[in-house]
């Protein structure tokens, strides 16, 4: 899929996933057509941007973005036992229960969207009962604590990335059109600050901040918890990072990004957590960068400096840190709204026609 640098992402489903950058020939033909609309012209701003990123994904196709759909991958992180969260490692399943029942930040930002949302068990730390929404694709209970030795082994972080990928490639397969990602996983921005570390690559300190709630004493521990954790391994190969800091939800939404960017739908990217693995998903394979739509700039500290990092500059502006895909989910419409200047916006010179 990437080349010959990682030989381990050219089997099972990545090897029939290769990913292609977007064709940029055509985009002074879309930029034309949309400067034909009937508006002054460059007056819908960056809207137009997204829609020649819709036209270049979908071509020669129109674009669609009717099927929308969110996948909030779920799991825990046996860092967690070092303090990195204001809240308890038992809120992630709590908090899957709550996705299942309909009443979570999540499901109304989505609904109110008009997104679909599917939940995923990538590895939450308990015994989940069955439910006809909850896809079990547990890879295993909770990461080990990165503080003291690898949160995952090559082989779990290379599954967690495939079924991400096959997840996507699955739903695309069944009509899915633009993709969502969201997480839910007590101590993941701990993660995320580690991945962002090697990856960009930037000073721990710039990448570690609150999460859902850390005073400074609490931040202050985080950043010890994740400087032991970086000590312990100089990884910076994308897998190797992956596999020394976790996390499985991380993994699943790279997964679900290359997965995206293969069947060739934008993949809407939510804040800090999710887009720590767009950023793994782009040092794996560069080119899946072409199909994310960067939903919104998250509060966490260090969300900046890893959009930077992709030259991604977000449409919203929420001053949102919640996670769970709800920044990404009001993105949506954005999305939605980009698609159709190409497709029902009518022709200026149509629009003068009925008038002379
Ligand atoms: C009730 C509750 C619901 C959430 N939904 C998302 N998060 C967010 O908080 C977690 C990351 O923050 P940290 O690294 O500080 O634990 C993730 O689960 C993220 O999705 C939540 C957190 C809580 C407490
Ligand atoms: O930006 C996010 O996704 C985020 C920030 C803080 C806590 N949870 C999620």
């Amino acid at each position: 899929m990437t080349g010959s640098d990682y030989p381990e992402l050219s089997s099972g489903v990545f090897a029939d996933l290769p990913i292609a950058p977007l064709d940029r020939s055509h985009e002074p033909e879309l930029r034309t057509r949309i400067d034909g609309k009937c508006k002054p012209l460059g007056s819908l701003g960056r809207l137009e941007d997204l829609a020649v990123q819709l036209g270049l994904i979908w071509h020669p196709e129109p674009p669609r973005t009717e099927n929308a759909t969110l996948f909030v991958f779920a799991a825990d992180h046996g860092l967690a036992a070092e303090g990195v969260s204001r809240y308890p490692a038992h809120v992630t399943r709590a908090m899957v229960g709550a996705y299942l029942d309909g009443h979570a930040g999540a499901n109304v930002l989505a609904r109110a969207a008009g997104v679909a949302m599917r939940v995923i068990d990538g590895g939450v730390d308990a015994e989940m009962p069955a439910h006809p929404d909850l896809l079990d694709a547990k890879i295993r209970r909770g990461t080990r604590n990165s503080a003291h030795e690898a949160a995952m082994t090559q082989h779990e972080a290379l599954t967690a990335l495939r079924r991400g990928a096959e997840i996507v490639r699955e739903a695309i397969e069944q009509g899915v059109d633009v993709i969502a990602i969201g997480e839910m996983g007590i101590g993941n921005t701990a993660s995320a600050a580690l991945l962002m570390h090697r990856l960009v690559p930037a000073p721990l300190a710039d990448c570690v901040g609150p999460g859902s709630g850390l005073d400074p004493e609490g931040v202050a521990r985080k950043l010890s918890a994740t400087e032991r954790a970086a000590r312990r391994s100089n990884a910076t190969r994308p897998l190797d990072v992956l596999a020394e800091f976790g996390g499985i939800e991380i993994a699943m939404m790279a997964g679900a990004v290359l997965g995206a960017a293969a069947c060739r739908r934008p993949v809407v990217i939510d804040g800090f957590i999710a887009s720590a693995a767009a950023l793994l998903a782009v040092r794996l394979a560069p080119a899946a960068r072409d199909y994310c739509v960067f939903s919104h700039r998250s509060a966490e500290r260090g969300h900046s400096l890893m959009l930077q990092a992709m030259h991604a500059e977000p449409y919203l502006e929420l001053k949102l840190r919640l996670g769970e895909g709800t920044g990404a989910v009001l993105a949506v419409p954005l999305v939605r709204a980009a698609c159709g200047i190409l497709t029902e916006i009518a022709d200026l010179d149509d629009v003068l026609a009925a008038v002379s």
